[in-house]
């Protein structure tokens, strides 16, 4: 599947995409064993090289293109008062990323990766989604496009950042839809928001599930509580799995992209693994339901994309030491 001409089209290619190779990984497995180190001493590094190499179908695999991409979207909910900052920033921001000049930029620098910026429409925010859905059909398949168009299919790890003032509102109101729970278990303080503007937040975010909870699967979801940004992130995400290419999931808002896969199809996010718990309230619940163990956790909450670009060095030190280590045998090391 190369194109997605409607959101079914989607649904299809996800409930449809092939798993990892069953050889490599056996053969990652074979080889895992053979190296000089003692069984298991390199932790979940060990795991991860071998996760990687049946994605990738290659026993021995290396990471030498990684991709991040970060999606830009403005939001109606800004209206509101949701966030600290003013929903200008979203395209300032994204200038700041063309400069270079953002942690993202620094962070995939570091980590050999190329970076691509996608605003999406920003002159035309998505509706308060207290109001109706966020998006109409053709707008979210524009952005679920767009973001299934920004993998470069020659990329063998990606990751996929967000830019958009207001977004930890629409991620929670989404994680509130899909999971149930109250207002209060997932929305955090996002840019900063005090008391006040967190408590504003909670009847944003219950409304807005009150009024688009079970009115269809997490596509359908997705549509009426989400962002263009988190929506490209979805079609990226998605078009990774379809590809074979595995994923880095950044923080809150990344993840609520995703969870609206996984409540879509349910295999949808195997090739995914959660690269860091951001400080923001809900993540870390948010992951449970996922099922995924953050590689990192040092307390970051910016989004960007920059939890997961920093843990792209972590998967590079695992595949490197799985690929480029040597044998007892080949290396003369009497083993135990
Ligand atoms: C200067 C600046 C850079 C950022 N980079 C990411 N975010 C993060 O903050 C926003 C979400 O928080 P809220 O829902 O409170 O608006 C998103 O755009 C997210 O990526 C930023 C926010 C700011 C202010
Ligand atoms: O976890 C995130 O992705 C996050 C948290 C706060 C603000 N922006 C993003």
């Amino acid at each position: 599947m190369t194109d997605i001409r409607t959101i079914d089209d989607l649904r299809a290619a996800l409930a449809g995409a092939p798993g990892p190779s069953e050889a490599a990984t056996r053969g990652a497995q074979a080889r895992n064993g053979q190296l000089t180190k003692p069984p298991g001493a390199l932790g979940r590094l060990e795991a991860l090289a071998i996760w990687y190499a049946g994605w990738r179908d290659d026993p021995r695999p290396s990471v030498t293109a990684p991709q991040v991409i970060v999606f830009a979207g403005n939001h109606g909910i800004t209206a509101r008062g949701v966030s600290a900052f003013p929903a200008a920033v979203t395209e300032q921001m994204v200038q700041n990323f063309q400069a270079g000049g953002a942690a993202i930029n620094q962070l995939a620098t570091l980590a050999g990766a190329r970076m691509d910026v996608h605003a999406l429409s920003l002159d035309t925010p998505t509706r308060d989604f207290t109001e109706g859905p966020a998006m109409d059909g053709p707008a979210f398949l524009a952005a679920l496009r767009a973001g299934w168009e920004a993998v470069d299919p020659a990329t063998d790890l990606l990751v996929v950042g967000e830019m958009g003032i207001g977004n930890t509102t629409s991620a929670a109101a989404l994680a509130q839809a899909l999971y149930g729970g109250a207002a209060a278990d997932w929305v955090g303080r996002g840019t900063g928001v005090d008391d006040a503007g967190l408590a504003l937040k909670s009847e944003v975010v219950a409304a807005g599930a009150a009024l688009h909870a079970g009115q269809g699967d997490g596509l359908e979801t997705l549509r009426r509580l989400g962002g263009r940004e988190i929506a490209a992130m979805a079609g990226a995400i998605a078009r990774a799995r379809v590809a074979g290419i595995p994923v880095i999931l950044d923080g809150f808002i990344c993840c609520a992209a995703a969870a609206c896969l996984a409540e879509t199809a349910p295999r949808a996010l195997d090739h995914c693994v959660a690269g860091h718990v951001s400080a923001e309230a809900g993540h870390a619940a948010l992951l449970d339901r996922l099922g995924k163990a953050p590689l990192l956790s040092l307390g970051m909450r910016l989004g960007e994309g920059s939890g997961a670009a920093l843990a792209i060095q972590v998967f590079k030190g695992a595949v490197a030491c799985h690929s480029g280590m040597a044998t007892f045998a080949e290396a003369g090391v009497s083993e135990g």
